[in-house]
C-alpha cells in the first residue's frame, strides 16, 4: 500500500478534505525562510493539527535554523511528526536525539549524500528543492533515479516534486515508493496555497488504484 501525504494545507475546509480523502499524512508549513503562500503562523499550524483524527499523521513541514528552533516549533504546534528542509546531516541528528516524535528531512533528490541521510532521520522526502532546501516547487525529478535510491535506501521515501492526479499513478509504479507527497498539483491554481477538493480525491484515488470518477 502507498501511503499518501497532502500538504501545505492552510484552511480547516481543504484539510478536512484531505481527511475525507483517505490521505494517510497531512501537511502543513509553518516558519519557513522563503516566500510561499502555504507558509502558516505557529498559533494557526497548531490549530490545524488540533484538527487531524488519530487515524491520520500530522506533518509540520519547516526549516529551523537550529534543533532548538525545531524543537521549540514542535512544542508549540504539537505534530506527529516534523519534517525539515535545508537541515544538515549534524541538525538532522541533532533535533531527532531531542524530541519524541518522528523526523523525516526533506531532501533533494540529486544529493549524493542521501544514504546518510536515512541513517539520522526516521523517511526522507525526495523533492526537487530549490537552494535553499525548500519544496513545494511544482517541479518533477529523475523517477528512474529515485527508484534506484528508493531500493538502496533502509529508510522510508516518500516520493514529492511536481506530482498531480495526471502522474501521480505512472510515479508509483516507476519508483515503487513506500509513499507518495503532494503540494502544488493539488491547488485550485499553483502557487496559490488552496486546494481543489476534486484534485484532491482524484490524486487519493489514482494512488490507491480506485476507479475513476467520470
Ligand atoms: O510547500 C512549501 O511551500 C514548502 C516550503 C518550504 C519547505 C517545504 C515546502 N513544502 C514541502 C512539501 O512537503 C511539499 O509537499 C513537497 O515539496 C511537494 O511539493 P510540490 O512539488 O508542490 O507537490
Amino acid at each position: 500500500m502507498t501511503r499518501t501525504k497532502l500538504c501545505g494545507l492552510t484552511r480547516d475546509r481543504d484539510l478536512d478534505a484531505a481527511i475525507d480523502a483517505g490521505a494517510d499524512m497531512v501537511g502543513v508549513v509553518s516558519r519557513v525562510p522563503i516566500e510561499t503562500p502555504r507558509e502558516l503562523a505557529p498559533d494557526r499550524a497548531a490549530a490545524l493539527v488540533d484538527r487531524v483524527p488519530e487515524s491520520v499523521t500530522s506533518v509540520l513541514v519547516t526549516m529551523p535554523d537550529t534543533p532548538d528552533e525545531g524543537e521549540a516549533l514542535v512544542d508549540r504546534v504539537a505534530p506527529d511528526a516534523i519534517q525539515v528542509h535545508g537541515c544538515s546531516l549534524s541538525e538532522v541528528r541533532e533535533l531527532s536525539a531531542r524530541i519524541a516524535i518522528p523526523v523525516i528531512a526533506g531532501v533533494d533528490a540529486a544529493d549524493d549524500d542521501l544514504d546518510e541521510y536515512a541513517t539520522v532521520a526516521d523517511a526522507l522526502v525526495l523533492d526537487s528543492t530549490d537552494e535553499q532546501g525548500a519544496g513545494g516547487t511544482g517541479e518533477t525529478h529523475d523517477w528512474m533515479r529515485a527508484r534506484e535510491i528508493v531500493a538502496d535506501l533502509d529508510a522510508p521515501v516518500l516520493l514529492a516534486g511536481g506530482l498531480t492526479p495526471e502522474n501521480v499513478a505512472s510515479a508509483v509504479e516507476t519508483v515503487a515508493p513506500f509513499g507518495v507527497d503532494v503540494s502544488s498539483g493539488i491547488e485550485d491554481e499553483r502557487g496559490t496555497g488552496t486546494k481543489d477538493h476534486a484534485k484532491l480525491h482524484e490524486f487519493v484515488a489514482r494512488v490507491s488504484g480506485e476507479p475513476l470518477r467520470a
